[in-house]
């Protein structure tokens, strides 16, 4: 069922947002396509939530443009944008029912009852929630809460979706149902949608492309799995995921060889990387997840092995993050199946990590 008027999109153009003298928003510009499932993700206080209240028209842009469908709706009120926004405190009206909640928007717009009533079941529907018209909001739990939230933003068929941290008050096994459910509904109905959120984790498990915003300033805009294992900068790979960043290393460039200068002690050595330009004589940034780091054994062949002392074993079930000391490095994490490294390399011990540059990823410093 596709309750979207078919699909729409927006565009946000050099936009900035000064608050007294807080630059909230920087220049920033971003093409959301029709339908696309679209997160900006940052840490608090980077400038997302004031980027899609202006999308929404909550808040006024100090300069710049923002279009829906190359139209310029800067000067539209936002009951008037076809916007479709749903907050992390759900923002439900508690003396109304589950019905009225929904059908408020609906009713605003002077749509005939019996148009409401249908309009409203469908959106019932899609949220899983027939049934439960009758209900106070204040008999539901959070999870059905933010449902009909959601079934309110919805029924007015937005031309866009704006989703405000919408998961972020619930228990984490209601938080992945949930997220799951979006995805449904984003599957569903192809509402060109913004996603605002904190929570990588949900970035990447839900999202066409991602923004990833530092200081009101775009610093990546990737699919998923680019944003991952390409970073643009030290700021997303340290936030995306888990990341061991290592002392600046110096670039010494033969041909196609490379080897790079940790500290005295400790050189790696590597072929041209693919994604990157590098020089004889640069500086450059190291960066190696942990799951790419092994406890080094005779298939490593002795390349880029370091040494150091096994300081903390985590066990997280499925797997174990170990920490090891390295001199001249600091400590470097790596992450395990399951608890092996528990036994293979105790606590105190001297091991040899294998360090696979192919998998870094290494950036001009
Ligand atoms: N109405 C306002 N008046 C003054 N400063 C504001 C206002 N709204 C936001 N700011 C400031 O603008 C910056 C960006 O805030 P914003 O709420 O957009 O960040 P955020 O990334 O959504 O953070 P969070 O995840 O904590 O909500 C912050 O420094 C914030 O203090």
């Amino acid at each position: 069922m596709n309750i979207s008027n078919s699909g729409h999109s927006v565009d946000i153009v050099e936009v900035t947002k000064t608050f007294a003298n807080v630059t909230a928003v920087h220049k920033v510009s971003l093409n959301i396509r029709k339908g696309e499932f679209m997160t900006l993700l940052g840490p608090s206080g980077c400038g997302k939530t004031t980027l899609l209240n202006m999308v929404a028209g909550f808040e006024t842009q100090t300069s710049g443009a923002i279009q829906i469908d190359g139209k310029d709706i800067s000067d539209v009120p936002p009951y008037m944008r076809e916007t479709g926004m749903v907050f992390q405190s759900y923002a439900l009206f508690p003396h109304m029912n589950v019905f009225d909640n929904i059908a408020f928007g609906l009713r605003m717009r002077k749509l005939p009852a019996r148009e409401i009533k249908a309009e409203v079941e469908r959106a019932l529907d899609m949220m899983k929630l027939s049934g439960m018209e009758g209900r106070r909001v204040r008999q539901l739990s959070g999870g059905q809460q933010q449902r009909i939230a959601l079934a309110r933003a919805i029924v007015i068929r937005p031309k866009v979706l704006l989703l405000d941290e919408p998961l972020s008050a619930l228990d984490k096994n209601l938080r992945l149902q949930m997220q799951v459910e979006l995805k449904e509904l984003h599957q569903k109905t192809g509402l060109t949608t913004i996603f605002v959120t904190h929570d990588q984790g949900e970035a990447l498990s839900l999202s066409d492309r991602v923004v990833v915003m530092s200081r009101g300033e775009v610093q990546q805009v990737s699919a998923p799995i680019e944003l991952y294992t390409q970073p643009a900068n030290g700021f997303v790979a340290s936030f995306i995921g888990e990341i061991n960043a290592l002392p600046k290393a110096r670039c010494q460039k033969s041909g196609q060889d490379f080897r790079f200068e940790v500290c005295p002690e400790i050189s790696l050595n590597g072929r041209q990387p693919a994604r990157q330009e590098l020089k004889d004589g640069q500086m450059v940034h190291i960066f190696i997840r942990p799951e790419h780091i092994e406890i080094a054994g005779p298939r490593h062949n002795g390349a880029n092995i370091v040494k150091g002392n096994v300081a903390a074993h985590i066990y997280q079930g499925t797997h174990t993050q170990t920490r090891v000391n390295v001199p001249g490095i600091g400590l470097v994490e790596l992450r395990t199946k399951g608890a092996a490294a528990i036994d293979q390399a105790p606590l105190g011990s001297e091991i040899a990590l294998s360090v696979p540059l192919d998998e870094a990823v290494i950036l001009p410093a």
